[in-house]
């Protein structure tokens, strides 16, 4: 039986095979959970429809989270054909791309501040907001991805590090307000991987192969790996576990001066 049996599980995120968001699915899927999934906007719903088919799932919905009407929308729909939700996996995030390189005050203006704290980070909790009253009584829980620039400075990483930090800060203040109703919300927080989100940064060659040299496991992670912890998270094997950010890694955020032999 698997650890997801009998779940229903919203998963947003997913725009490619590479997605994190995929690795999520892949793994749920296989463990047992019946998958919805969210795309941005209509540019995406075919190629959405088309990965979503890959775990038998028919429940495709739109929902940009800049926009409120949107959101509650997403889960008015999930109530209607569900009746109900046991866990929601926010694999979301945007800065505008001029931010997310360089020097960090070259980047930053109110607006790639204002953009990256709202889809990034505000997403997560008004996703939690609508989504409870669909979650009330089945002890079920929130998930979102995060990354150790939230924690850390990372070069080029800048705003997207300050929406990351307050993203992890509202998984402590979502699980302090949803524990006593049973809900759970944690974050996995990954190490850097490949996908559509990563693509067009400038050195993300060079962050992969120093992640590769210096993680203690000597190698970066994969989707499914991403994958598999979120799955974990969400599963009752997680029952005791809330307000925390796992660290899927390889163990990177955990050295200091990386591998010794690297000089
Ligand atoms: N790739 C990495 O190295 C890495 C590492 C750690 C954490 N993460 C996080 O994982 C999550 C998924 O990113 P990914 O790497 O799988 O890339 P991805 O490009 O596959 O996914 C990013 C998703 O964000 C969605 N999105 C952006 N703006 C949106 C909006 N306004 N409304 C709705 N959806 C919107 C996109 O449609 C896309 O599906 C992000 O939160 C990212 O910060 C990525
Ligand atoms: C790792 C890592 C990532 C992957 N990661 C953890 C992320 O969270 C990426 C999120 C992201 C947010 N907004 C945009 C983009 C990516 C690229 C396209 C775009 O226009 N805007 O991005 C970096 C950017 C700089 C340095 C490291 C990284």
């Amino acid at each position: 039986m698997g650890l997801l049996a009998g779940k229903r599980i919203l998963v947003t995120g997913l725009l490619s095979n590479r997605s994190i968001a995929y690795g999520v699915a892949r793994a749920m899927h296989r463990e047992g959970a019946e998958l919805a999934f969210a795309y941005q906007n209509d540019r995406f719903q075919e190629r959405v429809s088309k990965l979503a088919a890959d775990f038998g799932s028919q429940l495709i919905l739109p929902c940009d989270v800049q926009e409120d009407s949107q959101v509650d929308d997403l889960f008015s729909q999930i109530g209607d054909a569900w009746g109900g939700i046991d866990s929601v996996v926010h694999s979301i995030a945007y800065a505008p791309s001029d931010a997310l390189e360089g020097d960090f005050l070259e980047g930053l203006s109110r607006e790639a501040f204002r953009i990256s704290q709202e889809i990034s980070a505000y997403s997560f909790p008004a996703m939690a907001k609508a989504a409870r009253p669909l979650m009330a009584g089945r002890n079920g829980s929130l998930l979102t991805l995060s990354y150790l620039g939230a924690v850390r400075t990372m070069p080029n990483y800048n705003i997207m590090g300050l929406a990351k930090a307050s993203l992890e800060a509202s998984v402590r203040y979502l699980a302090a307000c949803l524990g006593p109703e049973g809900t759970r919300v944690n974050a996995v927080s990954a190490g850097p991987i490949k996908t559509l989100a990563a693509s067009g940064i400038g050195s993300f060659g060079k962050l992969l192969s120093f992640n590769e040299r210096n993680a203690p496991l000597r190698r970066n992670v994969t989707i499914d790996e991403v994958g598999n912890a979120a799955a974990f998270l969400c599963s009752d094997l997680a029952s005791g576990i809330t307000g925390e950010i796992m660290y899927v890694d390889g163990g990177f955020n955990t050295t200091a001066l990386g591998n010794p032999d690297q000089g």
